[in-house]
């Protein structure tokens, strides 16, 4: 089922906190939405439950208008970080809690109740209290309940925000896996890009109650609409210059900008972390000269953070391990920088090399 929301806007006095936004999400898609602190993103969900009410704009289940409906009839699911199990019932008592005031059978109870234990895997663990199961199955569970009454939507508000690093990693790829066994419609928030990237088919990147971009994962990644989003998504190095006759200038370094048409005064050049060359001697002119702060190499890639007097700014280069392990680099070295890719944005217009 799809969901619509059209031109809503949510004031709390004389803050606003949606601003006529329009979002859908399509039948069976999972859908993250993403934005720092205060966007809205758990306003846009409460309203999508009806645990809210929008001032203006319009709430849709596929082509049904449920903007006055009560929660209760919209068929949602909702899952929030805190789990709200209940502490005094089994795990088979929390999950089948809803198919119980519906007043099922228990023989449909029991039956639904262990396909769901299945589903989250927590089979043998049915008659343990909430007190005596770890963060991850508690939300299991969770989500277990949340299922049972074979919603329409599922709702997760930061269903993993409460949870350790290692635990919430395992719980994005079972949420991903869980949903292509069972594709509700899922809108997810989080404020972590990484989960959203990891887990969702699409992404809505917010800010300040208003949408900055949607789109794939890989899309919002790749093309960024705008420098909040480039920002937003993962560290960048920044540097401020001018876009002339195709070329964006800053200090030293050019970046080709060939679809530029209009010379621009101010303009910038973001470049990714992993968009960085570090070499011994300058690959061309137009690398920088910078010397080395901190190294980091425990994880995936070798952080480097170094300084480039020229720029007066302070770079961070992350270098893959085989070539960590080439060039290791040292603390106080003078070693050259070299931008392989940039995203410009001008006032005017935007575009990548
Ligand atoms: N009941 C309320 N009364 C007044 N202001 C509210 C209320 N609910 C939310 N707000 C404000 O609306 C803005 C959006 O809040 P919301 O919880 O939707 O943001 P969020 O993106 O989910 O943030 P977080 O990631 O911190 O949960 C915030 O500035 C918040 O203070």
């Amino acid at each position: 089922m799809s969901i619509r929301v059209e031109q809503v806007t949510k004031r709390f006095g004389a803050f606003t906190a949606l601003d006529r936004l329009t979002v859908e999400a399509k039948g069976g898609e999972l859908l993250a939405l993403l934005g720092p602190s205060g966007s809205g993103k758990t306003t846009l969900l409460r309203i999508i439950a009806g645990l809210e009410h929008a001032d203006e704009g319009v709430v849709r289940y596929e082509e049904e208008d449920v903007t006055g409906t009560h929660p209760r009839q919209r068929g949602v699911g909702f899952v929030f970080q805190h789990y709200a199990l209940f502490r005094h019932m089994t795990v088979f008592d929390n999950i089948g809690f809803g198919m119980r005031i519906r007043k099922e059978s228990r023989q449909v109870i029991t039956q639904r109740v262990r396909e769901l234990l299945h589903l989250v895997r927590l089979e043998g663990l049915e008659n343990r209290f909430p007190a005596q199961l770890s963060g991850g199955q508690r939300q299991r569970v969770a989500l277990a309940r949340a299922l049972a009454v074979q919603p329409k939507v599922l709702l997760l508000d930061e269903p993993f925000g409460a949870l350790d690093a290692k635990v919430r990693q395992e719980l994005r790829q079972w949420l991903r896996q869980l949903h292509d066994e069972v594709p509700i419609t899922t809108i997810f928030v989080t404020h972590d890009q990484e989960e959203a990237f990891e887990v969702a088919d699409r992404v809505v990147v917010m800010k300040s109650g208003r949408i900055e971009q949607v789109g794939s994962p890989q899309e919002v990644f790749d093309h960024p609409a705008n420098p909040f989003v480039m920002d937003f998504l993962g560290h960048v190095n920044v540097f401020h210059g001018r876009v002339h006759d195709g070329k964006m200038v800053a200090g030293g370094i050019e970046f080709n900008a060939p679809e530029n048409s209009a010379n621009a005064p101010n303009a910038t050049a973001y470049v990714r972390p992993h968009d960085v060359d570090l070499t011994r001697i300058p690959e061309s002119t137009e690398s920088i000269r910078v010397k080395i702060l901190q190294i980091n190499p425990a994880g995936a890639v070798a952080r480097v953070r170094c300084y480039s007097e020229e720029f007066g700014i302070t770079l961070q280069i992350d270098l893959s391990r085989d070539r960590y392990l080439a060039l290791k680099p040292v603390a106080g070295e003078e070693l050259f920088a070299s931008p392989r890719h940039a995203r410009i944005f001008s006032p005017k217009e935007d575009y990548s090399i």
